[in-house]
């Protein structure tokens, strides 16, 4: 009797013991659906596991793209509109390439989401005639002026490095990379902005494609190394002692479409999060975590699409490496309303095992994102991003145009700012932090 209520006993205890076990097992997995930051790292595990089984060609080709027999390439519905591989034998039909894209440019957009010639018109950029070369127009860095058949003007960045250099020192140290200018165009697209001029890899033969059309000015900078003919331009930072080498005479670079005249841009805005570049003195970013508040209520970003572009312009730069936005630039006719221009890129991509954190302070510090952004954000994690940016740059003439290392840490920076933004939204609740502002434009 006594033996039995003790047996009883027992097995009522181990019982409870299960079933408040079972408990706090349910809950635990709910809260770990529920909160964000869990949410994102296990989609991020569940999609590169569904990653590695699927071939990417499967991915991209596949699940997002369904090839019309019009060969007009339409987006599913649910689909990733802007995923699409850029097709670089894209028919123009005897169209001028300069007359479509200049006609592409709009308040919020340089191209098309569709632009089913986009491949076409970098093509012409990578092979047009070059019919005179000039120094570079402004800036510290060392370029050249092209004017290409066609009267359409772009700016070359010659190759300085090789891929697989990496820069030391200061975020925003060494010399322009060509090679970044090209993949920033392309993370650009993919993130659904389109605030990049257009950008392509070419490979120019100095003395047959540039001496016969080069500036007095421009030629009187040339000189050879070796067997190399190089070029030092005219420029700020530009030195007879430090010039740019070509293979032999063949010089490879980036070509950036320049943007069409009737879209005149307004003058260098300073950018509120750019840096000092000097040691002995902070931005007051740096140290003032409020700063936000201050910028918030300063036109033009107290009203208006400018600090969301500020922020988005901070995940792009952050992606990229990019710490070098001291300033940008909008167009003129659009006013206080007009988009942040995503010109110059070529500071990126410079130590592929370094994240520069303070890229994102607009991000931390004001704690809010375009919904649209941060939604495309998430259907990139995995290894997404980086694999449809290796494919869209496989195409281009300079192709490979980043290391693995530079695509693995576009990856890993996703991450990051991912949960970044979701540790605001855990803070200040979604509605504090993302803006819906489609309806602006
Ligand atoms: N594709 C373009 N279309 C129109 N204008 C352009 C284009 N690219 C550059 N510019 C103009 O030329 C300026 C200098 O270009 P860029 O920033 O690439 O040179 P930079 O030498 O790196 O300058 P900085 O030292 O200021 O960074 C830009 O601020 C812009 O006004
Ligand atoms: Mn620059």
């Amino acid at each position: 009797m006594n033996m039995g209520l003790k047996l009883k006993q027992r097995f009522v205890l181990l019982a409870v013991v299960v079933i408040m076990a079972l408990v706090i097992l349910y809950i635990l997995a709910g809260r770990s659906s529920a909160h964000g930051r869990d949410k994102t790292w296990f989609q991020w595990k569940q999609q590169k596991d569904e990653n590695t089984a699927l071939s990417s060609n499967l991915l991209l080709d596949g699940l997002m793209l369904d090839k019309r027999p019009s060969g007009r390439n339409h987006v599913q519905k649910g689909g990733l509109p802007g995923f699409e591989p850029i097709d670089f034998t894209a028919d123009l039909g005897g169209r001028s390439p300069w007359t479509i894209a200049a006609s592409w440019v709009s308040s919020r957009h340089i191209y098309p989401e569709d632009a089913e010639e986009l491949g076409g018109i970098l093509q012409k950029m990578a092979t047009a005639e070059i019919t005179h070369a000039d120094v570079g127009y402004k800036g510290t860095q060392l370029k050249a002026l092209l004017v290409l058949n066609g009267h359409q003007k772009a700016v070359f960045k010659p190759k300085r490095y090789p891929r697989e250099y990496i820069i030391e020192g200061k975020p925003y140290d060494g010399y322009d990379r060509h090679n970044a200018e090209i993949a920033a165009f392309h993370l650009d697209r993919l993130l659904g902005f389109r605030r990049a001029p257009l950008v392509v890899g070419r490979k120019v033969d100095l003395r047959t494609e540039i001496m016969p059309v080069g500036s007095d000015r421009l030629m009187s900078t040339f000189l050879t190394q070796g067997n190399d003919t190089c070029f030092y331009g005219k420029c700020y930072y530009c030195k007879e002692t430090e010039p740019a080498c070509a293979d032999g005479e063949v010089m490879e670079g980036s070509v950036t479409l320049w943007l069409p005249s009737n879209w005149s841009l307004k003058g260098r805005q300073r950018h509120p999060w750019g840096r000092t570049y000097r040691n002995d003195k902070q931005a007051r970013w740096e140290y003032d975590d409020t700063y936000c508040n201050s910028v918030k209520q300063t036109p033009p970003y107290n009203s208006g699409p400018r600090l969301l572009d500020i922020l988005d312009a901070a995940i792009f730069d952050y992606l990229i490496a990019n710490a070098d936005r001291h300033h940008y630039e909008t167009f003129e006719k659009d006013g206080d309303k007009g988009m942040l221009l995503l010109l110059d890129n070529a500071k990126s991509f410079g130590n592929p095992n370094h994240d520069e954190r303070t890229i994102l302070a607009p991000i931390y510090q004001c704690c809010k994102l375009r919904s649209t952004t941060w939604e495309r954000m998430k259907l990139l994690t995995g290894d997404r991003l980086s694999q449809l940016l290796r494919k869209s740059l496989a195409n281009d003439p300079i192709a490979p145009v980043l290391t693995d290392a530079h695509l693995a840490a576009i990856d890993r920076r996703l991450l990051t700012a991912i949960d970044m933004v979701q540790g605001c939204i855990d803070e200040n609740g979604r509605d504090n932090v993302l803006v819906d502002d489609s309806r602006h434009h």
